[in-house]
């Protein structure tokens, strides 16, 4: 039987340092997320970053907490809860980090008979830190505990033509009478160590001004590609002109170099340049979360106005929507009903012999 765990990346219980704490823990231990040998990885972590982070983390959280708990978490559960109704296999949630679990996804579904799960990271563009780190726990899981299963992994789906549509038709739906000077693109950054990690060739990506746009095996995998590809898409999609929107990357951590140009620093320089009617759209993420709701829409538009900025709009992501929710069900009916389909020739097959 089938099914399908979408996953995301999860959030802490509460917003409290005492909460935030495990969570960052097992979140920036994710040898995927900061990819440097264990013991460093420790002196890092738990030496230097969680013994200040956790009370600032909190306070960013208190700040978009919701009644019901994390937006992503509550955003998550209502995408699922309408996609479930939408299509006729099972369908669990689990976040990578925190609660719903993977395991209690992947059991969930082992409870319900399933043993043929399509994989679903929530996420529009491959990142070793986004989409491979679910993978490799789900297979962990599969290994230990639900050998019998079979999987199936949902891409990135940052070049599907309905995902590129849904989020063409949200962006133009939250601009609709606002006169904006300038749309920016803003994505979660990664270390551009990472770009190069996830180079299939070893050679392509040399993270400047043109490997992005010429053609590679690579992009299969390369973060910065999907990203442009996406802006690319959209704008086209839009009829944004050439000058009218830009592409940058949030969320730093200090230490490394990660993708250019920072969100902040642009944000910071256009009232300068004459943009005073700024909008943001954030399309790494496909439910707001801290990201979205404190760092862009709360700091980012607040320093925006600090610079001589007048309005901003922060985009909200694709999250529970309508059209979205049908296109993730489509996806999941292709994928059910194609097996099906097969299924079914064979039984006819065996009927007529
Ligand atoms: C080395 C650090 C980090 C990498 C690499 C990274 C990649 C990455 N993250 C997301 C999605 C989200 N990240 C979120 C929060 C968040 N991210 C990091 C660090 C890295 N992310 C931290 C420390 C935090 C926690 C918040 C903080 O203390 O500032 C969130 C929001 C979660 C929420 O509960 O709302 C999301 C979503 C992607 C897609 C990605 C790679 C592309
Ligand atoms: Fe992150
Ligand atoms: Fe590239």
């Amino acid at each position: 039987m089938k099914g399908v765990l979408l996953v995301n990346l999860g959030s802490p219980e509460s917003p409290t340092a005492k909460d935030v704490k495990p969570y960052l823990d097992e979140f920036l231990m994710d040898k995927y997320v900061i990819d440097v040998p264990f013991l460093l990885r420790a002196l890092l972590v738990r030496g230097i970053i969680l013994q200040t982070r956790p009370k600032k983390s909190a306070a960013a959280y208190a700040k978009i907490w919701w009644d019901e708990g994390s937006p992503l978490v509550v955003i998550s559960k209502r995408m699922h809860e309408k996609v479930q109704k939408l299509v006729d296999v099972p369908v669990s949630l689990a976040m990578r980090y925190g609660n719903p679990s993977l395991l209690s996804g992947l059991q969930e579904l082992h409870d319900k008979g399933v043993n043929e799960v399509l994989l679903f990271p929530l996420y529009p563009q491959h990142a070793m830190a986004s989409t491979t780190t679910i993978l490799e726990l789900a297979e962990e899981h599969r290994q230990k505990y639900f050998p019998e299963m079979k999987f199936t992994i949902v891409p990135a789906f940052y070049n599907k033509p309905d995902y590129l549509q849904n989020l063409a038709d949200s962006i133009k739906g939250h601009l609709e009478g606002y006169d904006y000077d300038h749309l920016l693109f803003s994505y979660h950054g990664i270390p551009e160590r990472h770009i190069r990690k996830t180079d299939i060739t070893k050679s392509h990506c040399k993270i400047d001004g043109s490997c992005c746009n010429t053609p590679s095996p690579a992009h299969e995998f390369c973060y910065r590609h999907q990203c442009y590809e996406t802006t690319k898409q959209v704008v086209k999609l839009l009829g944004i002109p050439e000058g009218k929107y830009s592409q940058t990357f949030q969320s730093r951590l200090a230490g490394d170099k990660w993708l250019t140009p920072y969100t902040d620093v642009e944000v910071n320089k256009m009232p300068e340049k004459g943009i005073k009617n700024l909008a943001v759209v954030t399309p790494a993420f496909v439910s707001d979360c801290l990201e979205t709701l404190e760092e862009i829409a709360m700091e980012a538009n607040h320093e925006f106005k600090v610079h001589g900025g007048e309005n901003f709009k922060a985009i909200p992501c694709l999250n529970d929507g309508d059209d979205w929710c049908k296109t993730v069900s489509n996806w999941i009916s292709n994928w059910s009903n194609a097996s099906s389909s097969i299924k079914k020739e064979v039984n006819s097959e065996k009927t007529n012999a």
